[in-house]
């Protein structure tokens, strides 16, 4: 059974090459899934552009054909497709509720009419009750965030508490994020279950047999994901906190760690192909 514990610390580029070893092989297809906002692009007040190194990397990444690339982001896919502007890449959005693949078929998470109802309610009473003081909510249709980071010390832990009890009383999952609250609806589907149907689709039932995984995440919501892909890919989590447990296999510090990783996956991929 997997657990969560201290996962080595991934600093320098000659890290990657004595941690990693030979995992990337010339001809083998390899999966790269990647998660946006404190992963790719630094935690900001609004959605940040992706350090220079990275863009350019990701760029021929996902112009690969050998290279499967999915954007698994926790924002709402015309968001987050409208931001990279990347026509051969999958999207997981919404936490994985809404999946975009590159021939444009879609899957959505099944959300009766009662939930979407309450969903409108919960929504409304956040409005009325705890969107001020800097605090906003982002609707994103079927799940929401409640972001606190312009909210000043004195009020912000007032303000929290009344989101989740908000939330709560609506039926909807909590989930703590950086300076924000995911409001999720009470479905049984994360990040993990996103990764295993978006590759079984794609790959068959053996994927896990045949692949080359990569997954980079920064939030909570990235550990379902982690844990599913224990010992088969692996997995790097991004977070500055010095004793965070994690079911990846190494930790990366912010962003600009995820850019000497794809450094890393270019160097010793894609290098060797040619
Ligand atoms: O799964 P992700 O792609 O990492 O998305 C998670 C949430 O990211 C966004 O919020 C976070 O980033 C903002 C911009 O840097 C920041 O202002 C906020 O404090 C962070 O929580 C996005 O707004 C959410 O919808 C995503 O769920």
């Amino acid at each position: 059974m997997a657990e969560q514990k201290k996962a080595p610390l991934l600093k320098v580029q000659e890290d990657f090459e004595k941690n990693i070893q030979g995992f990337l092989g010339v001809n083998e297809d390899v999966v790269l899934i990647l998660d946006y906002d404190g992963t790719l692009a630094p935690i900001a007040e609004q959605l940040a552009p992706m350090p220079k190194d990275t863009e350019l990397a990701i760029k021929k990444l996902a112009a690969n054909e050998k290279v499967f690339m999915c954007i698994m982001s926790g924002r709402n896919l015309d968001d987050i497709k409208k931001h990279m502007k990347l026509e051969t890449v999958t999207y997981a959005a919404n936490h994985g509720l809404e999946v975009e693949y590159p021939d444009k078929s879609k899957f959505s998470i099944e959300m009766p009419q009662a939930l979407l109802d309450k969903y409108g309610k919960l929504l409304e009473e956040l409005k009325e009750k705890v969107v001020c003081s800097g605090a906003w909510v982002e609707d994103k249709k079927i799940a929401l965030t409640y972001h606190y980071k312009g909210v000043n010390d004195k009020l912000r832990a007032k303000l929290i508490e009344d989101a989740k009890k908000i939330i709560k009383s609506h039926g909807f999952q909590i989930i703590d994020a950086h300076y924000a609250i995911e409001g999720k609806p009470p479905v049984n589907w994360d990040k993990g279950e996103a990764v295993k149907m978006i590759l079984e689709k794609k790959f068959g039932e053996d994927w896990a047999k045949k692949l080359k995984i990569i997954y980079a995440g920064d939030d909570t919501t990235d550990e379902d994901a982690m844990k599913v892909l224990k010992g088969v890919g692996k997995t790097f989590r991004v977070s500055e906190q010095p004793n965070l447990k994690t079911y990846a296999d190494f930790q990366l510090k912010t962003p600009n760690e995820t850019s000497l990783m794809l450094k890393w996956v270019l160097d010793h991929y894609l290098a060797k192909k040619k």
